[in-house]
């Protein structure tokens, strides 16, 4: 079984809860309480295979850019940075959260940097209020290397399903390279220590 931890991450009132109730449960619920984290689990299954995902939402009170900051980003095995279409501020956070979320990895895992991300403008359908158009997302997402979707948590399951699936699929393959190159540098190391020690017991004979 493998578990999967995704954290998702955005400014306050972005629609993070709103898209994770939207994939859980395929229904939109307009008002979260927004004053807590909370950690939601759900076991499914994906291209045959068994999986515990567990997602953290955490709460946003005042700067979104703040809350990653506050939280373990070396916890998740991938992240939903999600933005408001209509609120530019929202998307300069989006911004900053993806730096800090390249710098995090960067510190904490000897140079990794290529953890699945998904970059998300929410809140399509107010589109007649947009202040971030499509190509300014899609070129963020291109220049942080990351998957780009705009969808609606309101009207929308579809797109947030797909997303979400296509974000799975990438962790559980992240999850094996990493563990068969750790598998590979292990038995490199393994062959190194009997290299070293029938090497010099080769020599002491
Ligand atoms: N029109 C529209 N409203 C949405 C959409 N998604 C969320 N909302 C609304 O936006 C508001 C904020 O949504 P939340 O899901 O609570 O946002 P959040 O990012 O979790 O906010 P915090 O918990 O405060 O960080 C709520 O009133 C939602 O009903 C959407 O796709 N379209």
């Amino acid at each position: 079984m493998n578990d999967i931890k995704l954290a998702l991450l955005g400014s306050q009132g972005a629609g993070k809860s709103a898209v994770l109730v939207r994939f859980l449960t395929r229904r939109f619920i307009g008002e979260y309480a927004s004053n807590a984290n909370s950690l939601y689990h759900k076991r499914m299954s994906i291209d045959g295979r068994q999986l515990n995902l567990e997602v953290f939402d955490p709460c946003s009170q005042g700067s979104g850019a703040r809350c990653i900051m506050e939280e373990p980003v070396d916890w998740a095995d991938g992240f939903v940075v999600v933005y408001n279409i209509s609120d530019r501020t929202s998307f300069i956070d989006a911004e900053d959260i993806l730096r800090q979320i390249r710098e995090a990895r960067v510190d904490n895992c000897k140079g990794e940097v290529d953890v699945p991300v998904c970059l998300l403008g929410n809140k399509r359908d107010l589109c007649h209020a947009r202040q971030v158009s499509e190509d300014e997302g899609r070129c963020l997402a291109r220049g942080s290397r990351c998957h780009f979707q705009e969808v609606s948590a309101a009207e929308s399951y579809q797109d947030i399903a797909g997303l979400f699936t296509q974000l799975i699929r990438q962790v559980m393959e992240h999850l094996k390279h990493r563990a068969d190159r750790r598998r590979y540098s292990g038995s490199k190391s393994m062959a190194k220590l009997i290299n070293n020690v029938f090497g010099k017991r080769r020599r002491s004979v």
